[in-house]
């Protein structure tokens, strides 16, 4: 069997820089058209300047004759000013501003500390000047569960960020739990918007534990239980069009994975296309998966549709264990095991 879609882009994508970038980007420019590049560097990209430089050396990075097209974002912080936003804007290679609370996940140590308190005025600019909050949608305090954090984040900032600010796009990436579900569809289409991972639509905690502690299953927001991944995949494949595609694929050196204290990442970009496929087929959704994939992105953004179009195959293929560099390994997600759909360019 054979599958002809339009060429998917990924909203959601964390690049890094420097050795790693050149490691990884070919993986996402095979598949993508286009991504929205995550800020979370260090240092984070918090003002258009820097959002420019990054995008030249992920241009420089790509494979000789690639079309990728990275989509910039900034990285809010309490600091960020209303002229740093106009920058953005005129800048016409900024797509998104990137909410990370401080603390709430990999390189989030400079984000947002009071959202209300501190980037209101911010916000209003942002909402004026029509760019997206892409918010990490997860509560920091210790003394909430962390398989509860996204729900009370819905609750207590998003919830009144939409009463305050009802004209402010915003898209909750990475969505995790059934609330997150509910909170989106009970928003206003157009307005509100999330992105939806690979593992958060195959896996459920379980995974994180399955044999013994894996730690190229941890991510964040970390996976949830059973019917929270049930109540993901029944959004996706119902054909939402307030949901689309963003891999997060997030990579990290393999010895920053095995270790004491491993960092929150999956590299899924190599399997993410045969996973979301896989997912689709599973629901009898297969003639939805091109809107998840390549409509449903653009047409929040603003953006067109990709005009060229990519094929998926039913095909058993094997995942490679790792990919090795001169700097050390990545594992990528499902390393070692058999997919059964494979995209070929
Ligand atoms: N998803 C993750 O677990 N990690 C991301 C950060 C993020 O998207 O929260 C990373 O940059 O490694
Ligand atoms: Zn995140
Ligand atoms: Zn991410």
């Amino acid at each position: 069997m054979e599958l002809t879609i339009t060429q998917p882009d990924d909203w959601h994508l964390h690049l890094r820089d420097g050795d790693l970038l050149e490691a990884v980007i070919s993986h996402s420019a095979k598949h993508f058209g286009r991504a929205i590049v995550m800020p979370n560097l260090t240092p984070p990209i918090t003002t258009t300047d820097a959002a420019v430089a990054y995008r030249e050396s992920i241009l420089k990075a790509l494979p000789p004759g690639s079309n990728f097209t990275p989509l910039m974002t900034l990285y809010l912080t309490d600091v960020t000013t209303r002229e740093e936003i106009k920058l953005a804007r005129k800048s016409g290679v900024v797509y998104g501003v990137k909410l990370y609370p401080a603390g709430a996940t990999t390189n989030s140590q400079h984000g947002v500390t009071d959202l209300f308190g501190k980037c209101l005025p911010v916000l209003e600019e942002m909402a004026e000047q029509n760019i997206p909050l892409l918010v990490h949608g997860e509560v920091t305090d210790p003394n909430v569960e962390i398989f509860d954090r996204e729900k009370v984040f819905v609750e207590t900032v998003l919830k009144p960020l939409v009463q305050r600010l009802p004209q402010l796009k915003i898209v909750m990436e990475h969505i995790t739990t059934e609330d997150a579900v509910k909170f989106v569809e009970s928003c206003k289409e157009g307005y509100v918007a999330a992105t939806v991972t690979p593992q958060h639509l195959v896996l459920n905690r379980n995974a994180l534990f399955q044999g013994g502690l894996q730690p190229h299953n941890y991510c964040l927001p970390v996976l949830k239980a059973e019917i929270h991944r049930q109540a993901i995949v029944s959004a996706v494949t119902g054909g939402s069009r307030r949901f689309f595609l963003g891999t997060d694929s997030a990579p990290h050196e393999r010895k920053k994975k095995e270790c004491p204290c491993g960092s929150a990442g999956i590299y899924n970009s190599p399997v993410a296309l045969s996973l979301y496929a896989k997912i689709f087929e599973e629901a009898g959704a297969l003639d939805k998966l091109e809107a998840f994939t390549s409509f449903n992105g653009p047409d929040f953004y603003g953006l067109t549709r990709n005009k060229s179009k990519i094929k998926l195959r039913k095909n058993p293929w094997k995942v490679p264990s790792s990919f090795s560099f001169q700097f050390g390994e990545i594992v990528p997600m499902f390393a070692g095991e058999t997919l059964d759909w494979e995209p070929c360019s």
